[in-house]
């Protein structure tokens, strides 16, 4: 009977930036998993795009040989999570794959928004929690206050909290120790019908399907024909193993192993995350309850600049999608922009990263819409339809009513600030729910808000109302009726449906003088007049000119001086990158975004 006991399956868990992936880094390389040939700056953050912007997109799962001070060896499976909101599901599903979990906080900041969020998940998982205090090389580092700050807060004992800079590698060998020492070893019984749950899957070209697992009960053998328990179907396990740090194959897998399995799957959904893999011989009656469904919150179109684009972005996409289960996308037509597609994302953040990735990695020309929400209609006749695509909107008389999500958010903050905060809440249709002090000088407000709103420019605003001092988390709690209107975008008279927004009728007003302007701005002057409209219904609310343009530029240039004249043309041409030619006018991409910063000012 293989044992477990020397077996510890952790998640590292904190706010985004207080060191999480720095300190995975020194545990591997202070437990020589990465030697300093393959050392280079947050290993686990694999993705080039990762490693730029400096956050962990999807989690990575590492199996740590460990030979503690006692002479003991022990395996410890660490389980890199992302720390922005929008991955927060990935959170959840890393976690319940694990007994315990660090709780990184920076020392100099103190408890924030996603450290508490991140330990509420973690203390549903019935988690071991063990608080690492990080950075305490900076001056401005105060372990002892954040230690009392994380007892009072979140009620977790700190008396063996552990300090260390994760930058220097200082105390990180007391974390390893402690790992062994409190962290329980997992449970299971290694003769019980397999019990494995699936919480990471991705596309490999060459393996297929990766199905990243953690085995509760049971034993699985390479060769096995296996049973997914929601779908039941079956497959042949073709290849067993751990990641250490790069892949290793391994004949058999046992209670609280977490390794990968390949199976001859073609598709993510032929292994969804949450789900539990059994054996046909002998399939378990107990499976796992699985993981809430991620939806798409974010929805936006994306077009081919060029129509003969579409086929490879179609691809780009597909690619994308295969190692993404939550990025969603269905082709979409546009009057304005033509055969494109209308892509959900979790959030801004993974909608801004798709849209990079599909620049940089497949060299797509692309034209995105603004970012909407998807709304719930009542028609007149009763049915229920939800749009995430504005233009869709049916015709004003035959909806019912119009409902929008909302989310309840917490935002943590200097005490200074709170008027501001509360200010920006209010302008954007939020709820207060909550208002308590933390500690002495820093309060936790809750509010419930439309989500739309935050979609815009929320963060950007409520970080230079508080000087980047507050920290924000936010979950979706339901659609409100709201009284929402379709504000159309007309560009010489004709309404351009990818410029479509749903706004709150008591702002629609406003709200159409300032993307008219906005539109109007970001248009070059071309050789026709240009006018742009904002309309509801067939009611005109504002209106914007943009005089014609080259004939007057050409016009200075006397005739005979033909190398400006060129040097004007060239530049206008250069103007013409990433433009949509909507009948006798260019619309650059910045135009369909005048939505979003409409409000900005
Ligand atoms: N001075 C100092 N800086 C640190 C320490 N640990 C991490 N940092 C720095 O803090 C920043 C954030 O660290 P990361 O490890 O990327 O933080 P993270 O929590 O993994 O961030 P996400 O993956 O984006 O959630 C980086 O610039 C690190 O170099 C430390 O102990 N001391």
């Amino acid at each position: 009977m293989s044992s477990t006991s020397n077996i510890r399956n952790f998640s590292i868990i904190a706010h985004i930036d207080h060191g999480k992936s720095t300190l995975a880094d020194r545990i591997l390389e202070l437990t020589g998993l990465v030697g300093d040939r393959e050392r280079r700056e947050q290993y686990l953050d694999k993705m080039e795009l990762e490693r730029e912007r400096g956050i962990t997109i999807k989690a990575q799962t590492v199996r740590i040989p460990y030979t503690a001070k006692d002479g003991r060896k022990y395996v410890l499976n660490l389980i890199d999570t992302p720390g922005h909101v929008d991955f927060s599901y990935e959170v959840s599903r890393s976690l319940a794959a694990c007994e315990g979990a660090l709780l990184v906080v920076d020392a100099t900041q103190g408890v924030q928004a996603q450290t508490l969020a991140n330990v509420y998940l973690a203390l549903e998982h019935d988690l071991e929690i063990i608080p690492v205090l990080n950075k305490i090389d900076l001056p401005s580092s105060d372990p002892d206050g954040v230690a009392s700050e994380i007892e009072e807060i979140i009620g977790l004992d700190c008396s063996s909290a552990i300090s260390v800079s994760a930058k220097t590698g200082l105390n990180v060998d007391a974390v390893l120790e402690a790992i062994v020492e409190k962290l329980p070893a997992p449970k299971g019984d290694p003769e019980a019908p397999l019990r494995a749950l699936i919480f990471d899957s991705w596309y490999d070209s060459y393996r297929g399907v990766v199905v990243m697992f953690r085995i509760l009960d049971g034993t699985i053998k390479k060769g096995d024909r296996i049973l997914i328990h929601s779908t039941r179907r079956a497959f042949e396990t073709t290849n067993l193993g751990v990641f250490s740090p790069e892949a290793k194959d391994v004949p058999e897998l046992g209670p609280g192993d977490v390794g990968f399995m390949c199976a001859n799957m073609k598709d993510l959904s032929d292994a969804p995350v949450g789900d539990t893999v059994t054996l046909m011989r002998n399939p378990t009656t107990t499976p796992f309850p699985g993981f809430k469904e991620i939806k798409p919150m974010v929805f936006c179109g994306l077009y081919p600049v060029e129509p003969a684009e579409y086929d490879p972005l179609k691809t780009a996409l597909e690619k994308l999608q295969l190692n993404d289960a939550a990025f969603r996308f269905e082709p979409e037509t546009s009057q304005a922009l033509g055969f494109g597609f209308r892509a959900g994302f979790l959030g801004l953040l993974h909608m801004e990263i798709i849209q990079e990735r599909l620049e940089r990695e497949f060299g797509a020309k692309l034209i995105a819409t603004a970012p909407s929400v998807a709304y719930k209609v009542t028609a007149t006749d009763g049915t229920v339809l939800v749009i995430d695509n504005p233009s869709k909107l049916p015709e004003q008389q035959s909806i019912a009513s119009l409902a929008e999500p909302f989310v309840r958010m917490e935002i943590h903050v200097p005490n200074e600030f709170v008027g501001a905060v509360l200010k920006l809440c209010e302008e954007k249709r939020g709820i207060q729910k909550d208002m308590r002090y933390l500690t002495s000088t820093r309060v936790i407000i809750t509010y419930e808000l439309p989500f739309a709103e935050i979609v815009y420019d929320f963060f950007d605003k409520l970080k230079s109302v508080t000087k980047g001092y507050a920290s924000m988390d936010y979950e979706f709690i339901d659609f409100r009726e709201a009284d929402l209107v379709k504000l159309d975008m007309l560009i010489n008279g004709d309404v351009v449906d990818a410029l479509a927004v749903i706004v709150h009728r008591e702002r629609a007003a406003r709200y159409g003088r300032a993307v008219a302007l906005k539109l109007k701005n970001s248009i070059p002057r071309q050789l026709y007049e240009v006018i742009v409209q904002a309309a509801i219904g067939t009611r005109v609310i504002a209106r914007e000119r943009n005089a014609p343009l080259r004939k007057n530029v050409t016009a200075k240039c006397y005739g005979g001086d033909i190398t400006r004249k060129r040097k004007l043309l060239e530049k206008q041409k250069e103007g013409k990158k990433r433009m949509k030619k909507m009948g006798s006018v260019e619309i650059p991409q910045e135009a369909f975004l005048a939505a979003l910063k409409a409000d900005s000012d």
